[in-house]
């Protein structure tokens, strides 16, 4: 994927004022102060997933005295960016790479790793072996395992974890990738419709969703984002914000039936051993085998309330029935990702109608390689809002949380000079207090 010049962070200007004429005759910058030096991760460690993203910088020529940082990422280059697989389960998602992007005024490429959360000691001991801890004092982290592992962290690596709140690194993450990503955002039509389901990408600075006056006049754009709209995260569980403006954000409500709950149900019912799995034996099931539905007990739509027969009425309502022995673990599996996405297709549409917002904007890995999920979720959103709201998606699902980190590592820099100076707060020991 490849990015266009950068819409949040257009300092230009400020990099010609440093400008200097190097002793070969060649032009080149100083780095600004308030940047971080490199290595810039950012880090989300999350109930089941630690998402960790790193930008790489593709510019450091332009620089005055590029030879540390030049050699920092080769160090990292020759591990990280070389590889596609680390130790039993890290893993690199090379297809979600972001070529050439500008964050905060230097140009480079952010590579996508993830590993389980269970798997943060052997990290940790992978991190001090690789001599990686050394070239970073500062790591700004998120998600609760920022909190429950900075003192291992601190201890093993001498690293600090500056501890950013997950849910604003998740929203910084989303409208920094969504800007700088234009194909980032997509919506399925006839999401489930086998022959006439096609996916388009949605272009959030200009597009337009029906609804109605009264709402509309709450829509502005900005940082060509459209605001308000709705985030709802499926994480190990699912919270679900409303976004009205930058940095202006509540958690309206959330729900433990979310990723955790459907792969901790196909593991025990299914006795399947990872996620991927369960989702190979969901997309063979067919929950109608396990799931009571409307026509199951009306023989048809149940008209007067405006349920169609084929809705679900009971997850796993056939499982009590005296030919439950024909009900296969496919089937299990199938009716598992039913009713999880159900729940929390009902939670997010609910915060929707009750803030009169239209775009409820799905994320997390639960929706990893998981298209039957994000096409029942949109069909949900469209049916039961007659149209009215509309279910979006982004490519790269569950890391806005480490991108966010990202963004927020200039913020931190900034903020520990300032105290260095006599100002403000240490903000890595302010968090920590
Ligand atoms: N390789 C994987 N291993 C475990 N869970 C996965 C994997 N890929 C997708 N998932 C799903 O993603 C969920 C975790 O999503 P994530 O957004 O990373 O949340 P968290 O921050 O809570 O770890 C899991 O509960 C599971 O449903
Ligand atoms: C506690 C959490 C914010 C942690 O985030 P996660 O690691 O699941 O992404 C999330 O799991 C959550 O919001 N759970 C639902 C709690 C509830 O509202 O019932």
């Amino acid at each position: 994927m490849s990015c266009p010049q950068n819409m949040l962070n257009g300092v230009a200007g400020s990099i010609l004022e440093n400008d200097v004429v190097d002793s070969d005759g060649k032009r080149r910058r100083i780095p600004s102060l308030s940047l971080p030096p490199m290595p810039w991760f950012g880090l989300d460690i999350g109930g089941t997933l630690t998402k960790l993203v790193y930008f790489e910088p593709t510019d450091t020529d332009e620089f005055i005295d590029p030879e540390t940082e030049r050699l920092v990422a080769k160090t990292i280059h020759n591990y990280l960016v070389s590889n596609k697989a680390y130790g039993e389960a890290g893993v690199r998602d090379v297809y979600l790479q972001l070529n050439n992007v500008n964050i905060n005024a230097r140009t480079g490429v952010i590579h996508f790793i993830r590993f389980p959360t269970e798997r943060m000691p052997y990290f940790i001991q992978l991190v001090k072996s690789k001599g990686f801890a050394q070239m970073s004092s500062t790591v700004c982290a998120t998600g609760g395992g920022a909190i429950k592992y900075s003192k291992d962290a601190e201890q093993e690596l001498g690293i600090q974890f500056y501890k950013a709140d997950e849910l604003e690194s998740l929203i910084k993450g989303i409208e920094f990738v969504a800007a700088n990503n234009p194909d980032e955002c997509f919506y399925y039509d006839n999401p489930l419709d086998e022959e006439k389901c096609r996916k388009f990408i949605w272009r959030w600075s200009s597009a337009r969703c029906s609804s109605t006056d009264e709402e509309r006049k709450d829509e502005h754009v900005k940082d060509g984002l459209q605001y308000p709209y709705v985030v709802c995260n499926i994480g190990s569980g699912v919270s679900v914000l409303v976004v009205r403006g930058k940095s202006q954000f509540e958690r309206a409500s959330g729900s433990s039936i979310g990723g955790g709950f459907f792969a901790g149900l196909c593991c025990m019912l299914c006795k399947c051993e990872t996620f991927e799995e369960a989702i190979e034996l969901a997309a063979r099931g067919d929950n109608k085998n396990v799931d009571k539905l409307v026509r199951d007990i009306y023989g048809g739509d149940y008209d007067s309330v405006g349920l169609p027969g084929d809705t679900v009425a009971a997850s796993f309502g056939k499982c009590c029935a005296s030919d439950r022995e024909k009900i296969r673990v496919e089937d299990l599996a199938r009716s598992a990702l039913v009713t999880t996405c159900n729940n929390i297709g009902s939670i997010a549409l609910n915060v929707a109608i009750s803030h009169g917002i239209d775009r409820i904007v799905f994320v997390g890995n639960f929706l990893r390689v998981n298209p039957i999920a994000s096409r029942h979720l949109a069909h949900a959103m469209n049916f039961w809002s007659k149209g009215t709201k509309k279910a979006l998606f982004l490519s790269h699902e569950g890391y806005f949380g480490a991108v966010g980190c990202l963004d927020k590592l200039v913020d931190v820099t900034e903020m520990r000079r300032n105290h260095r100076n006599g100002n403000g707060v240490d903000p890595v020991m302010h968090k920590d207090s």
